[in-house]
């Protein structure tokens, strides 16, 4: 057996946390080893270390048997291994073959290679089934077709080893299953692949192999087609994980939220929402599907008062919020967990402390006369960070920056629920969230609607929209296509409405 990658006995600590300790895994040629592990277990952490952000405090690497330094990428690119990340380093108005040749030494003379390059690139493309154009701009072109020159990027580079972090935490379902193809299609080519995914279901259906990771150490390495989804998750938290959510039936209660006919227009300056009604109720939780772009981010926006509406009203408990500002909504009772947590959730520069208190900083206790006052912030922030199981190696005062990915989607959701809302807006609470942390998070949203609180839940994933709601919206270019009982629906009917087709209608 054949290793390209071994890491050995790989220790790396950070202020307050062994994110690393004496983990050692192995890559075998032509094989998908997934990394999986809990939020913070230290999957990143190493996989920056193999690709040369980080030095290790003890440790070896070999690549191919030899052991070598890895101190910087560019070092980890001539060793053959590459790297997607989760937010892709594109410039939006380069084109494709720029953003791939981007960094590398020119040769010729840059015209001309520039020519050279985009045929190679396409010769690439053609090769591995990923159907990329290279003189088409990046802003034009979708997240997966993005993810994709990432892809290529490293192939243009000749990766031996390619490593995925959460790669389909950003995909559609399609884009999902056309990924898996390409994974494919590089693995019969030779090359070898670490996937970090939370995603027991795409593990079980391309890795491998799958090394589990606890608080900084390995548990174990499995053979994939003989474990199942449990085990792995057991193995992943320690304990038994459920994988639907106990609900009692309830009566819903008095109208929270209402949506007249409402129309907001997108960027592009054409409506992205298109005389839209909908109404969610105390006590329930209203799912709204739709495949990624079909309007759900203008909705969500016109509802938090980020973005102006063309026509039509809110009401919140029957008032008209619709020219509210966003600071107003939230005082009448809208919490909002965002879609993007770096760039709405949090203040990555701030401490979590302060960003568990970004909208309700100048309330009591925590501002007094005009003062913060520090002594009840941070026990508030203790508070939520205990209920929710935000770990940060420095505690309430560690950069929100420092945290790992779902350890910030963590606080979000905590800080979100904590302000008791009476109606919290849910925008993929549970994105890269590890299977114990999505058990307790929907736990909670539904201690909400028992709690006589309006849920308004807008996810991709649609066995998390059928599992939580109540009811269930179904939104297609903007338009609503139709409102299905839960429990009276399936993943197919609810497919058709995502696709377009109206309720009651034949496909
Ligand atoms: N630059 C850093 N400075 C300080 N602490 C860090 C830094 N990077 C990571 N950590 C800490 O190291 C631990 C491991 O983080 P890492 O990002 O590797 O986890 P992960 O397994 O990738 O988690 P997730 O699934 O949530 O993305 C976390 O406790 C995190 O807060």
């Amino acid at each position: 057996m054949e290793h390209v990658v071994e890491m050995v006995n790989i220790r790396k600590e950070f202020p307050g946390i062994v994110a690393n300790d004496r983990v050692s895994i192995d890559l075998r040629k032509g094989e998908i080893l997934a990394l999986l592990g809990e939020n913070g277990a230290g999957k990143s952490t190493l996989m920056s270390i193999l690709f040369g952000l980080y030095r290790p405090d003890e440790g070896f690497i070999k690549v191919r048997g030899k052991e070598v330094q890895i101190t910087n990428p560019t070092q980890a690119s001539a060793l053959g291994i590459g790297m997607v990340h989760q937010h892709f380093k594109l410039v939006h108005n380069f084109t494709i073959t720029e953003n791939i040749v981007l960094g590398m030494e020119p040769r010729k003379g840059l015209s001309l290679d520039l020519a050279s390059a985009a045929k190679r690139i396409r010769e690439l493309s053609r090769h591995y089934g990923l159907n990329v154009d290279p003189d088409a701009i990046i802003e034009d072109v979708s997240v997966g077709m993005q993810q994709r020159v990432e892809i290529l990027k490293m192939l243009y580079r000749d990766a031996e080893v390619l490593i995925f972090d959460e790669p389909t935490s950003v995909l559609t379902p399609q884009e999902i299953q056309d990924l898996m193809e390409i994974m494919r299609n590089l693995i019969r080519e030779g090359k070898s692949i670490i996937l970090i995914t939370h995603k027991l279901k795409e593990i079980k259906a391309i890795a491998d192999r799958c090394t589990v990771i606890r608080r900084g150490k390995v548990i174990g390495t499995v053979d994939v087609k003989s474990t199942s989804e449990s085990e792995m998750a057991r193995m992943m938290v320690g304990r038994e994980v459920s994988f639907t959510v106990d609900k009692e039936k309830r009566e819903p209660g008095e109208l929270i939220l209402e949506i007249e006919d409402l129309s907001v227009r997108s960027g592009r300056n054409i409506l992205g929402v298109k005389n839209f009604s909908l109404q969610v109720r105390a006590g329930e939780i209203l799912g709204l599907a739709g495949v990624d772009g079909n309007g759900q981010t203008e909705l969500v926006e016109a509802l938090t008062g980020l973005r102006s509406i063309e026509s039509g009203r809110i009401l919140l408990k029957g008032k008209d919020i619709s020219s509210d500002g966003i600071h107003q909504r939230i005082r009448a009772g809208i919490a909002h967990i965002p879609e993007d947590r770096q760039k709405r959730g949090l203040v990555l520069d701030y401490s979590v402390e302060d960003n568990l208190v970004l909208e309700t900083h100048s309330n009591e206790p925590f501002a007094k006369h005009g003062f913060l006052q520090r002594e009840p912030i941070r026990k508030h922030a203790r508070k939520i960070m205990e209920d929710f199981d935000v770990r940060a190696g420095e505690g309430a005062v560690t950069r929100a920056r420092a945290l790992s990915g779902g350890n910030q989607q963590k606080a979000i959701v905590g800080r979100e629920i904590d302000l008791d809302p009476d109606l919290l807006i849910a925008v993929q609470p549970t994105r890269g969230l590890d299977v114990g942390s999505i058990e307790y998070i929907h736990r909670r949203l539904v201690e909400q609607r028992d709690r006589g609180k309006a849920v308004l839940l807008v996810s991709l994933e649609l066995d998390e929209i059928l599992d939580l709601s109540d009811r269930i919206a179904i939104i297609s270019r903007g338009e609503l296509t139709g409102i299905v009982r839960a429990d009276e629906t399936d993943e197919n009917e609810v497919g058709l409405m995502m696709a377009g087709v109206r309720q009651g209608e034949s496909a």
